[in-house]
């Protein structure tokens, strides 16, 4: 298969499944890619003459799909100041790895990402590395402390998508209508991380039997669903784009629900471990299950599975949150929340699938169209001209999770050791080739 890193000349995707929600196209097809720009998609459009060409590379589509590389709207590459964990070159190899040609990059850095300076930085870093694109997320105030509004104009100007205190919740009233009405003067999404933390104090996970029976402090579903609700009807006073960062709970879902049908300017992402765990896995203290918003039950689970499969709730987002071993190896209670995610969206969410709770173009559209609308970024499309943006993709092949296989720099996920099927077999970013199946990481 082609190399790492230049654009091949010619590429040649024969007799693929093609997917693509945003041309209504599920078809098996042709695919060619000439100098990174799509040429030709459609039936026969690999012609004998083009694959006679010295410079063709044939990829044989048999029983693979073809789908527009992924945006990810959340997620924590934690440079600058917490490389141990993850920084942006490992946190781009393992967005390609995973199938993403877009990563939206949460400010909960050190320093946090406040100001155009850091935004700027961050940017130039991964333009310097040439991988997937990264897209800073600003901070709503600074420091996230929640009491002072950033320069967000300055931010967008730098190249932010939106702005959040992810990790914190803006809980002031006052302070998130007036973030609301600025951003709103030059079209920032707000992205919130619903969390009444007056309802969470030292929460370790979902309240409920679970948390009864282990004995730890639960996190009530209503801490998010107050904020939801409050935010909804600020959102409806200001006119502003509200988006609520990885929704777990089914309040939070109905009043989601119910807020679109106002047509009030409303969005949301679940994360691939909201759809598909409860508080279940934590039995046992695994720490690698800890994380916020906190796994929750089934009720939940069914719920945010048919508002992604209705459209109610927009988007897939990772929330990948890579943590080091020392963060996680150690008693519950003191252990980090968040868990990675960039590299397993693709078999974790093609089993929902397979199990029939979401159609695949769904899927599709909420890793790749859906996104880019919400952080105002070009989508990636299969279509004649457009910049090839492509995720190729075995939904067959079963593979155990080896951590040893992981991009990231940190290991903390319940899915290590576990059967998955489905891998992402080769990833074009920007029109160059940024993972090959079996390759080199990215450079
Ligand atoms: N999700 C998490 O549990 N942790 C995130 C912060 C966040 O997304 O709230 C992190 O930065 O580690
Ligand atoms: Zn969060
Ligand atoms: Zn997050």
């Amino acid at each position: 298969m082609a190399a790492i890193g230049s654009p091949p000349p010619l590429l040649l995707f024969v007799g693929v499944r093609a997917v693509d929600p945003a041309q209504q196209l599920d078809d098996v097809i042709d695919v060619v890619v000439e100098d990174g720009v799509i040429t030709r998609a459609g039936r026969g459009a690999a012609t004998d003459e083009l694959r006679r060409a010295d410079r063709a590379e044939l990829i044989q589509g048999d029983g693979l799909l073809l789908l527009p590389a992924f945006v990810d709207l959340h997620a924590h590459l934690r440079e600058p100041g917490q490389e141990y964990k993850e920084d942006i070159a490992s946190g781009l190899a393992a967005a390609a790895a995973g199938g993403f040609a877009h990563v939206c990059a949460m400010p909960n850095t050190r320093p946090v990402n406040d100001t155009r300076s850091i935004t700027e930085a961050m940017i130039a870093r991964a333009r310097a590395i040439g991988g997937p694109a990264l897209h800073p997320i600003g901070a709503i105030t600074m420091g996230q402390k929640g009491t002072e509004l950033t320069e967000m104009a300055d931010l967008k100007d730098a190249g932010a998508v939106g702005v959040s205190d992810d990790g914190r919740c803006v809980t002031s009233s006052s302070v998130m209508r007036r973030a609301l009405e600025y951003a709103k003067t030059f079209d920032l999404t707000i992205i919130q991380h619903a969390e009444d933390h007056a309802l969470t104090d030292g929460a370790q996970m979902h309240e409920g039997a679970i948390s009864t029976r282990l004995g730890l402090r639960g996190w009530p579903r209503v801490a998010e669903d107050i904020i939801v609700a409050r935010d909804v009807l600020l959102a409806e006073a200001t006119g502003a784009r509200y988006h609520v960062a990885h929704i777990s709970s089914l309040g939070a879902v109905r009043i989601l629900r119910e807020a679109k049908a106002r047509g009030i300017a409303v969005t949301a992402e679940v994360t691939p471990h909201h759809l598909t765990l409860t508080d279940a896995a934590v039995l046992g203290y695994d720490t690698a299950c800890k994380v916020n918003p906190p796994l929750r039950e089934q009720a939940d689970v069914d719920a945010l599975r048919e508002a992604l499969a209705d459209g109610t709730i927009d988007a897939v987002a990772t929330d990948h949150a890579p943590h080091s071993t020392l963060e996680k190896d150690c008693e519950f209670a003191e252990a980090s929340p968040g868990l990675i995610g960039l590299e397993l969206v693709v078999p974790v969410l093609l089993d929902l699938v397979r199990q029939g709770a979401l159609p695949l173009g769904r899927l599709v559209d909420a890793l790749t169209r859906a996104p880019a609308r919400i952080a105002r970024l070009e989508a990636p499309t299969i279509k004649a001209g457009a910049r090839a943006e492509l995720c190729l993709v075995d939904p067959n092949l079963s593979f155990v999770l080896d951590p040893a296989r992981l991009r990231s720099k940190s290991k903390n996920t319940p899915f290590l050791g576990r059967q998955l099927t489905g891998r992402v077999k080769m990833t074009l970013a920007s029109g160059r080739v940024v993972f090959v199946d079996g390759e080199g990481a990215a450079t």
